[in-house]
């Protein structure tokens, strides 16, 4: 696990948090972008180092929609980037931790994803995050 790649942040009205994020940060958003398999909508700001991604969801049975009903908008996940995703997997199972995908998928901002169930991470929901080198 290298540094943190991004925090996502689970949100109802996407334009509306992108114009409340963009009084904050100083900096509008760098890219909205929709990962139709998640059944989210995104958005990307640069603060200094940091990444943070807002997440709207675009279906009921989405991630995210589950989550706002549950527990409203606010921190959804820490998301770390990681050089081999497969290796990273297959280290973490090792450690008994629970991978939701074991099989890397296509994420957004460029990179491939696995996510780690929160249970076993005390509460935290873990992103797995290894950039697609253009080949
Ligand atoms: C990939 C695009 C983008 C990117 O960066 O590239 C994204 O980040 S997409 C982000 C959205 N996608 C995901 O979150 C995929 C992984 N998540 C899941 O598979 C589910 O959300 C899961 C398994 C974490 C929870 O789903 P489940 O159907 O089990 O929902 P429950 O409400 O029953 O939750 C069970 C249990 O987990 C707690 N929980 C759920 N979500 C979170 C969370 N984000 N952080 C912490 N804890 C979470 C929930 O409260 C339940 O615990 P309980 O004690 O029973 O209340
Ligand atoms: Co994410």
């Amino acid at each position: 696990m290298d540094k943190i790649e991004h925090i996502g942040i689970a949100v109802k009205d996407l334009e509306a948090s992108n114009a409340l994020f963009e009084k904050l940060l100083g900096v509008p958003h760098y890219k909205t972008e929709e990962v139709a398999s998640e059944g989210v909508r995104t958005s990307f700001f640069k603060s200094g180092p940091n990444k943070i991604e807002l997440l709207e969801a675009t279906k009921p049975d989405s991630p995210i929609a589950k989550y706002l009903d549950k527990k409203g908008e606010g921190i959804h996940h820490i998301a770390f980037s990681v050089e081999d995703i497969v290796t990273e997997i297959e280290r973490l199972k090792a450690e008994g931790f629970v991978v939701l995908n074991e099989t890397p998928k296509k994420g957004a901002d460029n990179k491939l994803v696995a996510f780690l169930h929160p249970k076993g991470t005390n509460g935290v929901l873990v992103e797995l995050c290894q950039e697609i080198k253009e080949s």
